[in-house]
C-alpha cells in the first residue's frame, strides 16, 4: 500500500518537506483511543502512536488536536517504553467535517478530516425532507469535499417519484451531484464506487433507516482488507479498545465511519424537526398559562387554532410526537455505540486469528 493509495498528494508532500529533514514519517490517522492513535505508514503496517507534548500544547483548540484522517509526521521509535513512534506535527486538513458543538457558537467538533466525498443518503418517500436536506447540504458544503446526495431505496418507488425528488435536490443546490441508488438491486453500490478511487476518502451521512449500513455494507462485502498486522510482529497495540474508523477498502479507497459520523442525523434531525414546528410554536406562544399542555387548559391558543381550522389536528398529532422522536433519535445514538463495539471485536477476532496463524507457521 503506497502513501497515494493512503489519500496522500502533492500538498501534503510539500508541506511534508520540513518533516523529512527531521527524518519524520508520513503517516494517516486510522482511529482515535483518546489516549493515543492507530496510524497506518507507507506500506500499509499500522502503529498505535502518542500525541507528542508541543502537538498538544500548541492546539489552542479541540478542533486543533489529530483526529480520524488527518496526516502526520511520525518521529519513529522515539517512545521505546510504550508506543512505536510519536506524533510530532499535524499537516494542514484540506477538507474537515465537522459540527459545531452545541450551546457555543464558535467550539468546533471536528467528525473527519481529508474526506474527499461525502455522500448524504435520503429516499423519494418518508424520509424525503427539503429542509432537512438543506441542513446536510451545508455541513457537507463547510467541509470542503465534493458533496453527493443518494437517493436510495430507489426499488421501492416509481421512477417518476424519485426522479422528482433528484429534481428538487438539484435545484436546492446546484453543486450537489445527484445519484439514485438503491442497496438492494446494487445499482447504489455502482454509483458510489463511480467516485471511491483509489487513494479517495469517502463519508456516508444521513438519516436513521436510509440505508448507510446496507451501501456500507455493500461496499466492504463480509470482512474489508486489513491494512497491516504489526500487532502480530511487535505484540504492542494489542490493548486497543476502539474499532478502526478508516477503512481501507478491497477495491481501493477509504471509508470513514466513525460514531462521530454516525450522529450527524441525530444534530441534523433534531434541529430540523424543531424547524419544521416553527409555526406551532408561534401559536403556542400565544397560550394563556407558560406551562400549557395544549389539552383542556384555559385560554389555550393551540386548541383554538385547531377548532378554527388554522391548525390542522394531525399536525398537533405530531408535535405532541416530537418528544417522542426526539428520543428516539437518542436511542439510536446508543445502538450505533453497540454496533461499532461488535466491529471492534470482529476486528480484534481476526486479528487473533492471523496471529496464531504466523504463530504456527
Ligand atoms: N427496499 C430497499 N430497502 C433498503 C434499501 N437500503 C436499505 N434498505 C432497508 O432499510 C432498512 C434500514 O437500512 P440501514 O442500512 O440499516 O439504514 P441506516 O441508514 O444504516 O440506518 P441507521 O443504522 O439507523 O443509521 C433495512 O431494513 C434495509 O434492509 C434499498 O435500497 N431498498
Ligand atoms: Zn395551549
Amino acid at each position: 500500500m503506497t502513501l497515494e493509495d493512503l489519500g496522500w498528494n502533492d500538498r501534503f508532500a510539500a508541506e511534508f518537506a520540513d518533516c523529512l529533514q527531521k527524518g519524520w514519517v508520513p503517516a494517516r490517522l486510522i482511529r482515535d483511543n483518546k489516549i493515543s492513535y492507530g496510524a497506518v505508514i507507507e506500506g500499509g503496517d499500522e502503529l498505535e502512536v502518542s500525541l507528542g507534548g508541543s502537538v498538544y500544547h500548541a492546539a489552542e483548540t479541540d478542533a486543533a488536536l489529530p483526529s480520524v484522517g488527518d496526516w502526520v509526521a511520525l518521529e519513529m521509535g522515539a517512545d521505546e517504553n510504550e508506543y512505536d513512534a510519536v506524533i510530532r506535527a499535524r499537516l494542514e486538513r484540506q477538507t474537515c467535517l465537522s459540527r459545531k458543538a452545541p450551546g457555543k457558537g464558535t467550539e468546533e467538533q471536528v467528525i473527519a478530516a481529508n474526506v474527499d466525498v461525502v455522500f448524504v443518503v435520503t429516499d423519494a418517500g418518508q424520509d424525503f425532507n427539503e429542509r432537512r436536506m438543506e441542513r446536510y447540504f451545508e455541513v457537507m458544503q463547510r467541509s470542503g469535499a465534493r458533496s453527493v446526495a443518494l437517493i436510495n431505496k430507489a426499488d421501492l418507488h416509481p421512477d417518476e417519484l424519485n426522479q422528482k425528488a433528484a429534481a428538487a435536490l438539484r435545484a436546492l443546490n446546484p453543486d450537489v451531484e445527484v445519484v439514485i441508488t438503491s442497496a438492494v438491486d446494487r445499482s447504489g453500490v455502482a454509483a458510489i464506487e463511480h467516485y471511491l478511487q483509489a487513494g479517495v476518502t469517502i463519508a456516508l451521512i444521513g438519516s436513521s433507516g436510509v440505508g448507510k449500513s446496507s451501501l456500507i455494507n455493500q461496499l466492504i462485502g463480509q470482512d474489508w482488507l486489513w491494512t497491516g498486522d504489526v500487532n502480530a510482529v511487535t505484540g504492542k497495540g494489542t490493548h486497543t479498545t476502539t474499532a478502526r474508523e478508516l477503512l481501507c477498502l478491497q477495491r481501493g479507497g477509504m471509508l470513514i465511519d466513525n460514531p462521530g459520523i454516525r450522529e450527524v442525523h441525530m444534530w441534523t434531525d433534531a434541529k430540523s424537526l424543531k424547524a419544521s414546528f416553527a409555526d406551532f410554536d408561534a401559536i403556542a406562544a400565544q397560550c394563556k398559562f407558560n406551562d400549557c399542555k395544549h389539552g383542556a387548559d384555559k385560554g389555550c391558543a393551540v386548541q383554538a387554532a385547531i377548532s378554527d381550522g388554522r391548525l390542522s389536528r394531525d399536525r398537533f398529532i405530531n408535535y405532541l410526537k416530537l418528544d417522542y422522536e426526539l428520543e428516539r433519535l437518542k436511542q439510536r445514538k446508543k445502538k450505533h455505540q453497540i454496533t461499532i463495539g461488535r466491529r471492534n471485536r470482529r476486528e480484534l477476532k481476526s486479528k487473533s486469528e492471523k496471529y496464531s496463524k504466523k504463530k504456527e507457521l
